[in-house]
């Protein structure tokens, strides 16, 4: 259906118009198969099985996520293989290794592209970069993305309590003149209410903008920024913490998700409100340039080359985590650690 937002209007498609009974009969006679069990894999792969699609798993046997795949019930044989037969036997290939990855198992998954399987994205990255990446699928095949709105974790805790996550959707090539339903069915499969119609170029620029912008890059930025004011200026690690991010995410974060900005002000002093509506124009002004470059970033390519170049490493993980290590062992976060363990739900 078509939906304003504000005056802008966007196709959206819902469940009401395409109920789950309806993605069954379109996916009845497909194998999806999941490759790759990473972040993603577990949650698409899941919550499909549990919507009662039939699913397969394509995982490295030996690996890490070879066991939790195991452990979460995929049984070796039987719905669990390794990449090239998971690629052999789906119909459906849900390409969900890193987007790094995603290069190298390229000509596997290539060679097992008959005419009329799709090849399905939860990321833009593969076939928008082409060029870097040398993926470009047959034409005889459906290419189609949904990339839920959030991470794989998410996907998984909000289905299994009931709720579900949306997603966008997108059709870079429809093969067989059925990749729309393919694409809302699977969709509605992995859990989303919702899915936003858009296209590979927007979601993968939209998406790299995002995370590293407000989603993920901007907001450590900005909590480093005013952690380290407020403790340069004499306050305590537990202040500094409360008034950056405990506050933050336990109480107005949650009223922003409910209803927005203007109401989380309204349920805050008029005190508060004063400063905020002074001072967030001058954030934004500060801060908009940095947003420029990082869009040009994604726009020019560099974002994607320099994803590549550095998750294609052999020891990308190793280097990862020895960066996310220096992130948990800043004050802020070992500040944080103890502040997570005074929740009075933890006690
Ligand atoms: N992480 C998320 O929550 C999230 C959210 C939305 C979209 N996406 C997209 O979904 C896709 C999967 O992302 P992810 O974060 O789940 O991936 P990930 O980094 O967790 O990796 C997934 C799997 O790829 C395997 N892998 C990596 N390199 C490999 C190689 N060379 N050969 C064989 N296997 C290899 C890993 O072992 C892992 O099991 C990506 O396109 C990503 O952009 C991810
Ligand atoms: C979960 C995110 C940040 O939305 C996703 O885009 C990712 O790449 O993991
Ligand atoms: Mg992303
Ligand atoms: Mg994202």
């Amino acid at each position: 259906m078509k939906l304003k937002f504000g005056s802008t209007e966007e196709n959206v498609v819902t469940r009401e118009e395409f109920p789950l009974e309806k993605a069954r009969e379109v996916l009845k006679d497909e194998v999806i198969a999941v490759l790759g069990y990473g972040v993603q894999g577990p949650g698409q792969a899941l919550n499909l099985k549990d919507n009662g699609f039939n699913v397969i798993v394509g995982q490295r046997k030996g690996s890490k996520t070879w066991d939790k795949a195991v452990a979460d019930g995929w049984v070796p044989g039987e719905t669990l293989f390794e990449l090239e037969e998971a690629c052999e036997k789906g119909t459906i290939l849900q390409f969900l290794l890193s987007d790094a990855g995603q290069i190298a198992l390229w000509p596997t998954v290539k060679k097992h592209l008959t005419p009329g399987k799709a090849l399905y994205f939860s990321h833009g990255f593969g076939v928008t970069y082409k060029d870097k990446t040398g993926i470009i699928p047959p034409a005889d095949v459906d290419v189609i993305l949904v990339a839920p709105k959030g991470s794989g974790t998410s996907l998984r805790r909000m289905f299994v309590e009931g709720r579900g996550l949306n997603s966008s959707y997108a059709i870079y090539q429809d093969g067989t003149g059925r990749a729309y339903d393919r694409v809302v069915a699977l969709g509605i499969g992995v859990g989303s209410g919702y899915l936003f119609e858009t296209d590979f170029y927007r979601e993968v620029t939209s998406d790299l903008t995002g995370e590293r912008g407000t989603l993920m890059g901007a907001i450590q930025g900005i909590f480093a920024a005013q952690y380290e004011v407020l403790r340069s200026n004499g306050h305590t690690p537990s202040e500094a913490f409360n008034e950056t991010v405990e506050e933050l995410t336990q109480s107005l974060m949650p009223l922003v998700a409910e209803n927005g900005m203007d109401w989380m002000y309204a349920n805050c002093s008029t005190t508060a409100q004063r400063g905020a509506l002074d001072w967030w124009k001058p954030f934004r002004d500060a801060t908009k340039p940095v947003f420029e470059e990082l869009y040009a970033s994604v726009k020019s390519g560099q974002e994607a080359q320099k994803s590549i170049d550095s998750n294609s490493k052999d020891d990308y993980r190793v280097k990862l985590e020895a960066e996310l290590k220096e992130l948990r062992d800043s004050e802020m976060w070992q500040a944080g650690a103890v502040v997570r363990q005074l929740r009075p739900e933890n006690n």
